[in-house]
């Protein structure tokens, strides 16, 4: 049976609704016509409860003379001409005004407490004797005077500790000179606490210097493969705002964003090669370790390792690491090497230049030269009354840039004076690694930190310069030796993952595609330079100097070694792209 439809009275709501529309409407008309009205009689009732304190606060011996004054006042009030309606308006007048919409009281903001105030009156007695001066008609800073016109911010932690400080400095403080900031940043620093990391943020335009204490660094970040681009290389990870840029990383089980340091190498990187300087044990073949594995996807990677220690056993022998030396004969040889392969480059790309043609693709692969510790091969030469190493890196390092090779060298602090002259003149990215007093990183950055030197330093602690920049905190990402026994099974299996196929594994496969390659070249009857070069130039297929031996051979002028003295085998050369471009120039 059909449902009968109710009837429309009962289910049309739209009469209802427009009543409701309509007394909503009259009622805001009415209470707008009757606000003042509303307003004074509130007021009347607020002045008649006051009257009503007033009379009973009063004592009793004094009520009647205040009966006697009110009966007084309107006796004149009734004899003065339009007095009653004078007072009648006032009346009126007064009850609007204390039937005012009242806003709440605010809240008084909580101030510091005793021992808060306590101690901002001892930091601001410490600074008197630096911010005060003879003769100043209003000084802000006086013995007995009053912190809150020198204090304008402040913030306390859970342990009562300043956490951040504004303060005002007179003019005539000659905040410019590095010594006399230094001077009160030391003393805000002692009186605030040690123990913790502050920064000092000078505004000389306002006369301001704010206080902030910077939490700890992560140091829960490990190898990993870094979301950046080609030619960008993480350093480490520094304060959020110091940078403006952040990754995302995983760190444990979370993946969370934090800004990095990131360093650009190439043909426009304005500090194309980087100094490493540290204390011993503070992480400096760490940070080398993972520059080389974040250069090795893109690039191949020469590493000379001047102590001996074997901490870059793990890169030996893997695809586009061209070497692992440490003994002097191997250094010295594979560094000539790599200043005859910088020259071999320009002279290419500046051939390709002339000729109106983009470089070839083997001058556009990165070459990293990864010195660690030259002062010791340093003193090694010098003992052997044969040419220190350093000085082979004089070509690398003057045109690198232009020749696509970048320079990585690592060292102690103590041996920076055995350093050579172009080692210290061309590495404008700088890392100093360790504790450090601001005098170590002003020397070795050319800039102080504007923060104070960490008490507890974790390794892989520093500070980083890029050129001209700021100074950066700096945390290194966790990348241990895997072959080293203390490291921990989660941090092996990172690095591990980041290593590239062992180039033995690669040989193989490209003797394959080589077999593939000349069967190929064979079965059409073609030339085989036209069907297998891969990188090479036109005018080398052309000079009819590249043929398939040269494709998968080894690369380049082949980077001598000194096998007696490798701690690790020097890996084949990198047998998947590049042409010996010098051959065929001949
Ligand atoms: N960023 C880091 N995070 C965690 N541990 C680190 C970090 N950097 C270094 N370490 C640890 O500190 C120790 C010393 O590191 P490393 O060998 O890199 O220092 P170094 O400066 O090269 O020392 P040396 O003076 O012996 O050459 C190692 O156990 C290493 O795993």
């Amino acid at each position: 049976m059909a449902r009968r439809p109710l009837p429309r009275i009962l289910t049309d709501s739209a009469p209802i609704a427009r009543g409701r529309e309509f007394a909503r409407t009259a009622a805001d008309g009415a209470a707008d016509v009757f606000h003042p009205l509303i307003i004074i009689s509130r007021g009347l009732r607020r002045l008649i409860a006051a009257g009503r304190r007033r009379w009973s606060d009063t004592p009793k011996e004094r009520r009647g003379s205040l009966l006697f004054l009110a009966a007084g006042s309107v006796v004149a009030v009734a004899l003065v001409p339009y007095g009653p309606v004078l007072a009648l308006v006032t009346v009126m007048a007064a009850a609007a005004w204390a039937g005012r919409e009242q806003q709440p009281a605010e809240e008084p903001a909580a101030g510091p407490g005793e021992a808060e105030t306590g101690r901002l009156q001892a930091l601001y007695e410490a600074l008197v004797p630096y911010f005060a001066i003879e003769g100043d008609p209003s000084p802000l800073y006086a013995h007995d005077g009053d912190w809150e016109s020198a204090f304008t911010e402040y913030a306390f932690d859970e342990a009562g500790r300043p956490a951040s400080l504004t303060l005002r400095y007179p003019a005539y403080f000659t905040d410019g000179d590095a010594a006399s900031r230094a001077r009160i940043e030391q003393v805000l620093y002692a009186k605030s606490g040690r123990g913790r990391e502050y920064h000092f943020a000078w505004d000389e335009e306002s006369n301001q210097l704010t206080l902030t204490v910077l939490p700890p660094l992560p140091t829960d970040i490990a190898a990993q493969r870094f979301v950046t681009t080609h030619g960008e290389t993480v350093l480490g990870f520094t304060d959020p705002g110091a940078v403006q840029r952040t990754l995302p990383v995983e760190a444990g089980e979370e993946t969370r964003d934090v800004p990095p340091v990131v360093w650009r190498t190439g043909l426009r990187s304005t500090e194309p090669h980087l100094l490493v300087l540290g204390q011993p044990g503070a992480g400096t073949t760490t940070l080398l370790r993972s520059i080389a594995l974040q250069a090795l996807p893109y690039g191949d990677v020469l590493v000379i390792d001047g102590s001996g220690t074997g901490e870059y056993a793990c890169l030996a022998g893997r695809t586009g690491v061209m070497g692992v030396e440490s003994g002097l004969s191997g250094a010295l040889a594979t560094l000539e090497w790599a200043a005859h392969e910088t020259e071999r480059r320009l002279i290419t790309a500046n051939r390709a230049r002339q000729a109106g043609r983009q470089a070839p693709d083997d001058i556009r692969w990165p070459l990293w030269i990864i010195l660690d510790r030259p002062s010791a091969l340093a003193h090694l030469s010098v003992a052997e009354g044969r040419d220190d190493p350093q000085e082979l890196l004089h070509v690398p390092l003057r045109h690198g840039r232009a020749a696509y090779v970048t320079v990585v060298v690592a060292d102690q602090l103590d041996s920076a004076g055995l350093l050579s002259e172009p080692v210290l003149t061309h590495t404008r990215a700088r890392v100093v690694l360790g504790p450090a007093t601001p005098e170590d990183v002003q020397a070795v950055l050319g800039a102080p930190p504007h923060t104070t030197p960490a008490v507890d330093v974790p390794p892989g602690r520093g500070y980083a310069r890029l050129g001209s920049g700021p100074v950066l905190r700096l945390q290194v990402p966790a990348t241990p030796d895997p072959y080293d026994d203390a490291t921990s099974e989660a941090h092996r299996q990172a690095v591990l993952d980041l290593l590239p196929e062992p180039a033995a594994a690669m040989e193989e496969d490209a003797t394959e595609d080589l077999s593939a390659a000349a069967g190929m070249a064979r079965s059409d009857g073609a030339g085989a330079t036209d069907d297998v070069v891969v990188g090479g130039t036109d005018d080398a297929v052309a000079g009819g100097a590249v043929g398939v031996d040269v494709l998968f051979g080894a690369v380049g002028p082949a980077a001598p070694s000194a096998p007696e003295e490798t701690t690790e085998p020097s890996g084949p050369a990198p047998a998947h792209r590049t042409v010996d471009v010098g051959r065929a120039e001949g």
